[in-house]
């Protein structure tokens, strides 16, 4: 049990395990941008009704290519970017229903996030001790001396030796910032942790410890977890269930524990395939063509210029949400899934 008594109580979650902790419902985000013409102002479609949700010590991993609305989706769910349509429940409350102030305390209180690079979310003036108290200090949890405690149990928590607090960052190495980033993260006890790419800037020779150490946290605190990559074997690796993302949809949210031949978006077969592990067969899948601009989307499915499968029906209208299997959650946005017997379909060694 924690020094302090953390966590809020009404946002908190209740003992029922079935409720998700996080439910995203057709959330849109866009962005207005200057455009390239002489007309004005542009808009970015980050995100297009993303439906999502996770519940208690359930991790969901999210893939997608660079500019497919990963962070937009992880801001969005941390409260840093109201989307534009949607709504957000967390613990069944809806966020933007809720008075700013109880998003700040409460539901701050209940939501960790991970940054991508610990060298720029981390305060490089602030000792390791200020930067691990600085969450109790603004919420206000106990007193001075039981924060120094919960400041002793976040080092150890995450593989701190008690040297580094009175350290700055910039003095210790990329996976000690890490760790240092998931302690503050986790500095008020939430339910549910965002990692938006956690591990990217960080030498590969210490990716794995933090990944471990993350598995190992969200086990033991039974966090509801949503773990973001563009690499589909470590989203594999972390999550019970992954959902692919394509220019701002979720268009196949797949048990983590199917094989290939489970699979049916095209675009998840093909990132599978372009990232085999080491002793398997590699048998890429290789797309054609760029990703397409989020300010001109295609119009139907926006996958089907890269797509093998796709037909003049895909153009047509996006695909709607088809429920596979609902125990595990198996969903799928395409008109023409890929499947074992499917001979166009390279099949791909994970
Ligand atoms: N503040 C913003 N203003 C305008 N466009 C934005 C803004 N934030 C994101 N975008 C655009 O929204 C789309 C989604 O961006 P996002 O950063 O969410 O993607 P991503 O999958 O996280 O990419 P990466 O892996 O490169 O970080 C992109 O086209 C991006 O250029």
């Amino acid at each position: 049990m924690s020094a302090v008594q953390t966590g809020a109580a009404t946002l908190a979650g209740d003992q029922d395990q079935r409720r998700p902790v996080l439910e995203l419902k057709n959330i849109h985000v866009r962005h207005s941008i200057k455009g390239l013409s002489l007309f004005g102002k542009e808009t970015v479609f980050a995100l297009t009704g993303a439906n999502l949700s996770v519940s208690a010590g359930e991790t969901v991993g999210i893939v997608g290519e660079s500019g497919c609305g990963k962070s937009t989706l992880a801001k969005a769910i941390v409260g840093l970017q109201k989307p534009s349509d949607g709504e957000i429940y967390f613990n069944g409350a809806s966020l933007w229903d809720m008075s700013a102030d109880r998003r700040r305390t409460e539901f701050g209180r209940n939501v960790g996030m991970i940054f991508q690079d610990p060298s720029t979310a981390l305060n490089r003036r602030l000792a390791i001790r200020r930067i691990l108290r600085d969450p109790l200090d603004v919420h206000g949890i106990g007193d001075g001396a039981s924060r120094d405690r919960r400041v002793r149990e976040l080092m150890n928590l995450v593989g701190l030796p008690e040297s580094a607090a009175d350290a700055l960052p910039t003095q210790l190495s990329g996976g000690q910032r890490q760790r240092v980033a998931i302690g503050r993260a986790l500095a008020l006890g939430p339910s549910l942790l965002v990692a938006d790419e956690p591990t990217s800037a960080l030498d590969v020779s210490v990716r794995a410890q933090i990944l471990n150490l993350l598995l190992k946290l969200q086990k033991e605190m039974n966090l509801a977890m949503i773990f973001i990559s563009h690499d589909i074997q470590t989203v594999r690796r972390m999550s019970d269930r992954i959902a692919t993302m394509y220019l701002g949809r979720i268009v196949e949210e797949v048990p983590s524990a199917l094989t290939p031949e489970g699979v049916a978006h095209p675009y998840t077969k093909a990132l599978l395939s372009a990232t085999p592990s080491i002793l398997d067969e590699i048998n890429p899948i290789s797309l054609e063509g760029p990703v397409p601009s989020a300010v001109r989307p295609p119009s139907g499915c926006p996958f089907r210029t890269r797509c093998w499968k796709a037909s003049s029906e895909c153009a047509q209208e996006m695909p709607p949400v088809s429920v596979l299997s609902q125990e595990p959650l198996h969903t799928l946005r395409c008109f023409h899934p890929v499947n074992s017997g499917d001979a166009s379909a390279p099949t791909p060694s994970i």
